[in-house]
């Protein structure tokens, strides 16, 4: 299954050879152009991938890089403009594949069934069994053969993040593919397991010449990783396949047309009339205790397992993780979401889709409604929709009209739609659960201020984050957790680096 660089000539013959002494072009999009209604979300964009090449795609929330993505893929048809590849593409040929952020595995079939269906013929008669395990094994061994081996007649059920990703990875090498799209794909992985996901692709595109296109809005991961860059605004390609080497990060911004790098918000000095409260006191499992005064940001560090068990009580979501709280002296349950509420306790998760997002109601319901569940209310006030456009402009939320459901919006305008639902609400904790996923650089800038300002005001804020930067500019103390999601302590002084937190949890490679 080795692939050779010098094979991956276009149909159309000379079309996509390379310049001299360049990898070929293996897929070329020109020129396209998609709307929506009024909205023209494309106009006119250029992207191109070569055989071998780590090519980052970038650009702000809402630039386009999903819609061009789909298009890439056959998924959506484009207005305008043409995409040539290696295959024809029209003629069915898979030759591009995506990861994406949620897996599409089947969880009760085996790993390689989940590889091998996709070739199966007919029903799963045990010859069909024997072939889907050789084809599968043989994909996974291109990836990391100990561990295919290891994985292959597993359900994908027990397969964690990073196993399940290089089994879809399989699964698209074993079909032909030769571009790789991987959309977010380290939004929830640790840090080891980004590690091995970057070593993985960098030996895939130097010894398979596979195609790589990464979107992500971490920049210190694209440097990483890549080694050129789109980038979109607006719809339109202002870089195109631009080395990252003659591209300063300052650059990249201002192309992508996000506001410069600010420092954060400057933190309180001496005490304030909220140091003087009682603090809220957190005791874990295994009796350790957590006191937090008002207007502290403790932030989270560690795999799912341990900080989701201390937030799920937290937020009315889940009780018998063993985490006990008090808040203002008395022991605190909550049987409810709106009961933690009503508390004031504020909750942002990362999870749009499972844990934010009311799908089948426009922008405005969506904003409101942490407002309406306090206030007992049900219908939109006319007040109420200047106040939802305040909120949405406030945090240059980018939707054509606050009636669209919001599915029109991109990932990361999902996510800004969470932060603008609890702004100028009274709140006594804001627990955060992964929430600067998926949203751009700019926009986290302004999410960090957000969580400042909130914390500033009095509010305790919670924060879980894999991106182990984030904690360390913003949190006042840091709590770790092994990746069993056990307790491991604050980081001390001396640990408050990218490294220290990996060490303390278990997430280093
Ligand atoms: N079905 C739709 N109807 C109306 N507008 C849409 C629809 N789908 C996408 N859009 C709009 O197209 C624009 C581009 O969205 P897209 O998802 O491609 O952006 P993106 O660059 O991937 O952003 P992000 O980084 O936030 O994921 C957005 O402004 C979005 O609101």
């Amino acid at each position: 299954m080795r692939r050779d660089a010098t094979q991956a000539l276009g149909s159309d013959g000379d079309a996509l050879l390379s310049a001299e002494g360049a990898n070929p072009v293996l897929l070329q999009a020109v020129g396209i152009e998609k709307s929506y209604g009024a909205t023209r979300v494309l106009r006119g964009v250029e992207f191109r991938i070569r055989a071998g090449e780590i090519h980052a795609l970038l650009g702000g929330n809402g630039a386009g890089k999903s819609t061009l993505i789909r298009i890439i893929t056959g998924t959506l048809s484009a207005d305008k403009g043409k995409v040539t590849g290696r295959c024809d593409l029209s003629g069915g040929g898979p030759v591009v594949a995506v990861v994406h952020q949620e897996l599409a595995l089947l969880p009760e079939l085996t790993v390689a069934e989940n590889i091998g269906i996709v070739h199966a013929r007919g029903a799963l008669a045990g010859s069909s069994q024997r072939r889907m395990r050789k084809i599968a094994l043989e994909a996974l061994e291109l990836i990391d053969p100990a561990l295919g081996a290891a994985i292959v007649d597993r359900p994908a059920r027990d397969l964690n993040l990073h196993e399940g990703q290089i089994v879809e990875i399989a699964r698209a090498l074993s079909t032909g593919a030769e571009v790789l799209l991987l959309d977010e794909p380290t939004a929830n992985l640790t840090a080891g397991e980004t590690n091995k996901l970057f070593a993985v692709l960098k030996r895939l595109s130097h010894e398979e010449h596979i195609g790589i296109v990464f979107v992500s809005h971490r920049m210190k991961e694209i440097r990483e990783l890549c080694d050129v860059c789109t980038i979109l605004r607006d719809g339109l390609t202002v870089e195109n396949a631009k080395p990252l080497a003659e591209l300063t990060d300052a650059g990249i911004i201002q192309q992508m047309g996000q506001p410069a790098h600010r420092a954060a918000g400057a933190r309180r000095e001496g005490p304030t009339a909220a140091d003087q409260a009682t603090p809220a006191r957190l005791t874990a499992p295994d009796g350790t205790e957590i006191e937090l005064r008002p207007g502290t940001i403790l932030g989270l560090a560690g795999a799912p397992a341990g900080p989701t068990g201390l937030i799920a009580p937290l937020v009315g979501a889940g009780r018998g993780t063993g985490w006990r709280f008090s808040i203002d002296g008395a022991d605190t349950r909550f049987a409810s979401p709106a009961q933690a509420m009503h508390a004031g306790i504020g909750f942002i998760s990362g999870d749009r889709a499972a844990k934010g997002i009311i799908a089948r109601l426009p922008i405005v319901d969506n904003v409101l409604a942490a407002r309406r569940v306090r206030e007992r209310r049900l219908l939109v006030h006319k007040t109420e929709r200047r106040e939802c456009a305040d909120l949405v402009s406030a945090l240059n939320l980018k939707a054509a009209s606050i009636w669209d459901l919001p599915s029109t919006l991109s990932g990361g305008n999902q996510q800004k739609l969470l932060v603008a639902r609890w702004l100028g609400q009274p709140l006594r904790m804001v627990i955060l659960e992964e929430p600067t996923r998926g949203v751009d650089i700019g926009t986290k800038r302004d999410i960090y201020d957000l969580i400042r300002r909130m914390a500033d005001e009095g509010a305790i804020v919670i924060w879980w984050s894999t991106e182990n930067v984030e904690l360390l500019e913003l949190c006042d103390l840091i709590f770790a957790f092994n990746p069993e999601g056990q307790p491991q302590g604050f980081l001390r002084a001396d640990n408050h680096t990218e490294d220290g937190i990996a060490r303390l949890t278990g997430m280093a490679a």
